[in-house]
């Protein structure tokens, strides 16, 4: 859902809104009739604009920077509260594409960066933190483009007229902070709200006046009136109706009649040459004996003022007094009317019996105290929550209806209403395209399995190269400038937490102490059965003895992801492979939260395994400085652990510098998962498994291999993926990935078995008959699932086996995380003399071969020696 904003700028407040507490700049009540309101958000204060919102929802529409978030959750948890635009990082827009333009990307930093971002995502733009020159520059860079500007923010101390002026030449709105703003004529420094207005509205007429139509809370046509810049600052400051007259100058209208209105907010009209005020009206508005220029009021406006007056007026002992008052009779008036208008049946019927219901239900608002203006504020709220409730009806009304729970009754949707309409509209089903492998072709097959599109990698390149040579020749400053900008942690000073870790900043509640340990002791077993016993040897010819023995690597860099979510099971699969294998050195990297912290399941994995330090920063400034080490950061001989595009291309980028000298474990993307399930399977337990991988992030894939299963079958799974979706908290997360994932239908294991190698899938689960036979025909998967009771989260947490794995394919030619990727072979060869006799000849005559005369006589002259001492 779209909002046009009432004023052509956002107005930006700096201190956590309680909202009182607006000490600088334009006060709480000023701020509020110019409608819109832009926050920044930081983890510390989510909590109180959560408060805030259900507060002030009605009272502002409000714009939020949450580019300092790292949950998603947590940005979804302000959509459902009501924010109108999150402003995000742009890695964060993958997994909010389900919201719409109800998300929006923002940039800082230079114009070529930030295009160059936008053209790729083909996404609108908004460039914050800019001086007008810069932003006039991106402005004019993005027109060239043919990117369309949003909001841009300037930087703090910019100059605000001049940079009003840079967005309306461009049609971009500016964000212009409250401290700089004033209502007040002429206030040193500061800029009039009126003298913004009245440099984009046009008047048409010769004194310059605008048009300006006053209506009530209902937007109900009151009357029409002029307006000038001093009359706008005058009901801005006042909060009340003031007005140019065009005989007698300013206008305080009620001033001499006693009909006074209170400001609610003003707007200007879609192309700047109207305002509207929006006002409280005590008495009436026109000269006449009318509440308004145009006539009466109507409907329910005309009921609302009726009851009112009833209320003030209503004579003792009458009906209407005992309505009032006897709140059990409006109840019972509410049921009956509500039960005739459940039973009527024409048309005519029903607006009749919605009437009398719409009667009594304000008489019930009246007599609280509550306005119709508050109930549409309170509709008006409604739908701007992204999370809908079952709509199922309640207990006692249910069982009346012989109405049971609907077990696929919407939970979410981007587009909740209110409950009666949430009973109506059924959000459209999560469900996978079906494919029938008999029916189409090999291509068509082929185009519906690809993985969904990935940046390409010169424009990943081209934003993380400038940062890794800015780690490379700045080390811990240039750390930690990236860390500020893109995890906003600015009070963090530096780079890196060295062993030992303080015991407080790994607080954590029992129970996952407990998870973590049971999680620890499993990878740890099977990583531990995963040592060579002793070296292997082999006598190739009497004499000739080869052997090979693995050492640990020196030092290792693991990074866990930080972006989107948080994942201390990842810290589990890098550390304690590395402990087992024995490095010496194990260097965690992870971006920290905005406060400069690390979440403190990572800090307990990395005590336990034993770290010498946590890397707080993420992205390609973390993989820099373990490639090439700074001041205070240990640099490391190789770098394992999955990561977002960022970070897996500047993996590959210090892998392939040579004077970096670091190595790397494997490309390992998005998630997926590839499942296979014949007449045996458990409807429920297959679309569970689908649904974990698929609510990771947007762009994974999960794939369901349906072999030889009848309609009836193929619809229990389709229905129990999209009940269970429904139910999860992620399920906006989830729309997006099942979008690109489908199912196929076979006749035979084998020809499931021949496609999931073809996919060569990250995870592959077996709920099929005799699973651990079809084991024998798996070639290309990460890692196997096998059988009904092994879900694919045991593999991510507990079970033992590694979650750090080959996706997007890659299964063809890569092993996932284990012992052997800690460790490096060394080979070793030891001949006795006899052995150098017997294999000798061979050496000599292939170095005669390739002409490497040094090499032969390196045999020759130890054969001669031995034939002169015999
Ligand atoms: N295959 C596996 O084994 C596996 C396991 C776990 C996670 N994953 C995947 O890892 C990924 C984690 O990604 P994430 O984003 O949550 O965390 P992340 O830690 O990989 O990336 C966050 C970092 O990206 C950098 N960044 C963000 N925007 C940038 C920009 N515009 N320019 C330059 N740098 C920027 C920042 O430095 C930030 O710290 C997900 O795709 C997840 O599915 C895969
Ligand atoms: N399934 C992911 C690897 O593809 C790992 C993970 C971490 N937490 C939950 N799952
Ligand atoms: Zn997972």
């Amino acid at each position: 859902m779209e909002t046009t904003l009432p004023l052509p700028f956002l107005v930006g407040v700096s201190v956590p809104p309680g909202l009182n507490d607006i000490k600088e700049g334009l006060s709480r009540e000023e701020v509020s009739c110019l409608g819109c309101v832009f926050f920044e958000v930081k983890p510390q204060t989510l909590e109180k604009i959560l408060r805030f919102l259900k507060r002030h929802n009605v009272e502002f529409e409000p714009y939020f920077d949450v580019t300092a978030l790292e949950s998603i959750d947590d940005i979804i948890t302000l959509l459902d509260a009501g924010a109108r635009k999150v402003f995000v990082k742009t890695e964060q827009l993958a997994d909010l594409s389900a919201y719409g333009s109800r998300v929006a990307p923002i940039v800082t930093g230079s114009s070529a960066a930030l295009l160059s971002s936008a053209t790729e995502s083909g996404l609108l733009l908004s460039g914050f933190d800019q001086t007008a020159s810069e932003a006039a520059q991106f402005l004019e860079e993005a027109r060239d483009k043919k990117i369309t500007p949003f909001f841009i923010k300037p930087v703090p101390g910019a100059d605000l007229e001049q940079f009003i002026q840079v967005a309306a030449k461009a049609n971009a709105i500016p964000i212009l902070p409250s401290t700089g703003l004033t209502t007040k004529k002429d206030e040193a420094g500061k800029l009039a709200i009126s003298t913004i207005l009245s440099s984009v509205w046009k008047s048409d007429r010769a004194d310059g006046l605008l048009p300006t139509v006053v209506v009530d809370e209902h937007d109900t046509a009151l009357g029409l009136v002029y307006s000038s810049a001093e009359s706008v600052n005058e009901a801005l400051r006042t909060q009340t109706g003031v007005y140019q007259s065009r005989k007698r100058g300013l206008w305080y209208k009620g001033a001499t009649s006693g009909d006074t209105q209170e400001l609610v907010r003003i707007s200007l009209d879609c192309d700047n040459d109207a305002l509207k005020f929006v006002v409280k009206q005590t008495g009436r508005f026109c000269h006449l004996d009318q509440s308004g220029c145009f006539g009466q009021l109507k409907g329910l406006p005309k009921l609302e003022q009726t009851l009112i007056s009833r209320k003030q007026s209503a004579p003792e002992g009458s009906y209407t007094a005992r309505l009032f008052s006897d709140e059990k009779l409006v109840r019972a008036k509410i049921m009956e009317e509500a039960e005739e208008l459940c039973t009527a049946q024409t048309p005519q019927e029903i607006a009749f019996e919605a009437a009398d219901l719409f009667y009594f239900a304000l008489t019930r608002a009246v007599a609280a105290g509550v306005t119709l203006a508050d109930i549409e504020r309170s509709l008006d709220a409604k739908s701007w929550k992204v999370k809908r409730r079952t709509g199922d009806a309640k207990g006692k009304w249910a069982e009346k209806e012989g109405i049971k729970p609907a077990a696929s009754a919407p939970a979410a949707t981007s587009a909740p209403v209110t409950k009666e309409a949430a009973q109506e509209t059924t959000p459209e089903k999560i469900t996978m395209r079906r494919f029938d492998a008999s029916k189409v072709s090999t291509e068509e097959l082929d185009a519906a399995l690809k993985r969904p599109a990935q940046k390409s990698s010169d424009a990943i390149y081209k934003i993380i190269v400038p940062i890794i040579e800015d780690v490379r020749k700045n080390g811990d400053k240039a750390v930690l400038s990236y860390t500020h900008k893109f995890e906003k942690a600015t009070s963090l000073t530096s780079p890196v937490l060295k062993a030992p870790f303080p015991k407080e900043l790994m607080q954590l509640p029992e129970e996952t102490i407990a998870a973590i340990d049971v999680s620890f002791e499993n990878i740890r077993k099977f990583h531990a059965a995963q040592k060579e016993e002793k070296p292997l040897q082999v006598e190739t010819m009497p004499g000739v003895v080869c052997s090979r023995f693995s050492r640990p690597i020196e030092a290792v860099g693991c990074y866990i992801p930080g972006g989107t979510a948080v994942l201390p099971s990842t810290a589990l699969m890098l550390g304690v492979p590395a402990m087992v294998a024995g490095c010496n050195k194990i260097v965690f990297a992870s971006p920290p939260r905005a406060d400069g912290t690390i979440t403190p399941e990572i800090v307990y994995v990395a005590h336990k395994v034993g770290a010498e330090s946590i890397v707080l920063a993420g992205g390609a400034q973390a993989v820099a400085a373990m490639a090439y080490g700074t001041e205070s950061i240990t640099k490391v001989d190789k770098i394992l652990g999955p990561g977002n595009q960022f970070v897996t291309a500047a993996k590959m980028f210090v892998s392939n510098d040579t004077n970096a000298a670091v190595g790397i474990d494997m490309p390992a993307g998005p998630s997926e998962v590839l499942v296979i399930a014949d007449k045996d399977a458990n409807p429920a337990f297959v679309a569970s498994d689908l649904l974990s991988q698929a609510e990771h992030g947007v762009d994974s894939q999960v794939i369901l291999i349906a072999i030889d299963l009848d309609e009836e079958h193929l619809q229990a799974i389709e229905d129990e993926v999209h009940r269970q979706a429904m139910e999860l908290p992620r399920v906006q997360i989830v729309r997006g990935s099942i979008a690109h994932s489908i199912t196929v239908q076979v006749k035979t294991v084998e020809e499931a078995m021949e496609l999931s190698n073809k996919y060569a899938p990250e995870h592959l689960i077996l709920q099929i008959k005799e699973a651990e036979k079809a084991v024998d025909l798996v070639m290309n998967a990460g890692s196997v699932f096998i059988g009904a009771w092994t879900p694919e989260s045991v593999g991510d947490y507990s079970a033992g086996v590694n979650h750090s794995l080959p996706t997007y394919g890659f299964a063809k030619q890569y092993s996932g995380v284990n012992l052997a990727s800690f460790v490096k072979h060394i080979t070793s060869s030891n001949l006795t003399a006899e052995g150098l006799k017997n294999v000798g000849q061979a050496v000599m005559q292939l170095a005669k071969v390739e002409e490497l005369e040094a090499h032969r006589r390196a045999v020759s002259i130890r054969l001669e020696h031995m034939s002169k001492s015999n």
